[in-house]
């Protein structure tokens, strides 16, 4: 069964979340059920672009990172899009035989049995500035799909105060969950604008805003984090 990937890149660091810093290869596949305000990676989102990603089987995906880590296993990340749309159980066991490691990205809007295989599972719902609406009842299927081998972390982007008093219910309601405030990047890369810069100084105004909600919340078990790869790349893509 072929996967449609719009890209692999690395080995560089994840730049998000519970594995902030860690050396990763990044598998990024096409297409996605969502259709985010603010989404930074259109480019694998939106039909316009299939003709831009590729068919490719679990074979050539694992050959492709493996050139990348100079054959070294490593963690592999899958993003998108919605990574949880592609049949992605033979690719995880064939990197798994070969000593690689799997953390997922997903919304949490289509659950699969084989979150179990992972990992990792970072499950990222929609806050109300994304326009998209937040369906618990998948959600906590994605959740079951990871089963207890699994590890499952929440990251939750933040744009605004109504974002904020989402996640801090979101949270509440799954406290045995470890959970990451992401600010949201106000001017991503566009297909329309691929060069365009984000301003840092409003990312570093929303970043010290989030820290100083959750202190004044004495919000303790949560943990507030920028988006590290825009910090050092900023927009660019394929890092
Ligand atoms: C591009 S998505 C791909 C994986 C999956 N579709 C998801 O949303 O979790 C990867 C991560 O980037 C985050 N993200 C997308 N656009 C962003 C932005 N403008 N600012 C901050 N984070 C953003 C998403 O919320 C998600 O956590
Ligand atoms: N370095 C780096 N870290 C990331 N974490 C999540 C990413 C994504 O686009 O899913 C991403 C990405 O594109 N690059
Ligand atoms: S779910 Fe993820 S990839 Fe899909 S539109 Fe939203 S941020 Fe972008
Ligand atoms: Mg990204």
């Amino acid at each position: 069964m072929s996967i449609a990937i719009s890209e692999i890149f690395g080995p560089t660091i994840q730049g998000e979340g519970a594995l902030i810093g860690v050396p990763t290869v990044f598998v990024r596949t096409g297409g996605c059920d969502f259709r985010c305000s603010w989404c930074d990676t259109l480019y694998a989102v939106e039909p316009r672009f299939k003709a831009d990603w590729t068919p490719m089987s679990a074979d050539a995906i694992m050959a492709e990172v493996s050139r990348l880590s100079g054959g070294q296993p490593l963690l592999v990340t899958l993003s998108g899009g919605n990574p949880a749309l592609q049949p992605l159980t033979g690719l995880i066991e064939l990197g798994h035989a070969q000593g690689y490691t799997f953390a997922m990205e997903t919304q949490g809007s289509k659950a699969q049995d084989w979150f179990a295989q992972l990992d990792h599972l970072t499950l990222s719902p929609k806050p109300p500035s994304s326009s998209m609406a937040f369906n618990r009842s998948r959600f906590e299927a994605s959740l079951a799909g990871a089963g207890d081998q699994t590890h499952v972390s929440l990251k939750l982007v933040i744009a605004d105060e109504a974002d904020y008093q989402w996640a801090r219910g979101l949270a509440a309601d799954y406290p045995q969950l470890p959970l990451t405030l992401q600010p949201c990047n106000p001017s991503p890369a566009t297909p329309e604008q691929p060069e365009l810069e984000t301003d840092t100084e409003s990312l570093n105004a929303r970043l010290r805003w989030l820290v100083d909600k959750v202190t004044a919340d004495r919000w303790f078990n949560a943990r507030v984090l920028p988006q590290l790869h825009v910090l050092i790349w900023n927009n660019e893509r394929g890092v």
